[in-house]
């Protein structure tokens, strides 16, 4: 379960921002709506481990996340939560597989080639698996992103307005394979937008007002 607590944040002297409670079941998919400016971003850095709160406790898997020392929250957060940004950064001079590799490698995982086999199999690029990142369309580059996301098996996958540039199509096609891909790796999603397209296939948001 993933669970947040009495947050608060303030950047420098600005309004503080307040979050209320949120509970999330394991494998549960969940969207997170809100205004440009509400707090999406903010939030998602504060549930990924990446922007520690003013005040308030994150809760996944029963570990209090800002409790851990910087180095044990680094490793936990690449073994228990995936983050698909807008795009993909991926390193530029690694193939596909060597950029997986690293994301196995910094979770302090053992390199583990039968899973990045797996994984890419599921997202149809697994011909792409020795190509640099410059060889991939940009739909390929973005099956990649959501490769590297889910890879650990991840408690938690983020994804960040991941289907707001897109078109119709496209838009469809990527919130299934985010949707397929917690499913088939047993996590929970949770998606930022203000895309209003993508709402009816959830049935569970968090509003920021
Ligand atoms: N690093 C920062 N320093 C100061 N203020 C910030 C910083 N980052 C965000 N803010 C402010 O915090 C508020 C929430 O920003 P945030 O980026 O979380 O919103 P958002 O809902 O993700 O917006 P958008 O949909 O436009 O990306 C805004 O008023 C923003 O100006």
């Amino acid at each position: 379960m993933i669970e947040i607590k009495d947050i608060k944040h303030q950047y420098n002297n600005n309004q503080e921002i307040v979050f209320k409670d949120w509970q999330i079941e394991n494998n549960q998919q969940w969207l997170l709506l809100g205004e440009s400016g509400s707090g999406k971003t903010t939030l998602l850095h504060i549930l990924t481990g990446i922007l520690k709160p003013t005040q308030g406790s994150v809760k996944i898997n029963s570990t209090e996340i800002y409790q851990l020392s910087p180095k044990a929250l680094d490793r936990f957060r690449g073994q228990h939560v995936g983050i698909v940004f807008q795009r993909p950064h991926l390193l530029k001079s690694l193939s596909i597989t060597e950029n997986l590799q690293l994301t196995q490698s910094l979770a302090g995982l053992e390199v583990n080639t039968n899973r990045i086999d797996e994984v890419l199999y599921s997202l149809n690029i697994l011909s792409k698996k020795n190509n640099k990142p410059d060889q991939l369309s940009q739909g390929q580059l973005q099956r990649a992103s959501i490769a590297r996301a889910v890879l650990n098996k991840p408690t938690l996958l983020i994804a960040d307005e991941p289907t707001s540039s897109l078109d119709d199509k496209n838009a469809q096609a990527v919130l299934n394979l985010l949707l397929e891909q917690s499913q088939l790796n047993h996590t929970t999603l949770v998606i930022a937008t203000h895309d209003q397209r993508i709402k009816e296939a959830f049935t569970n948001t968090y509003s920021l007002s």
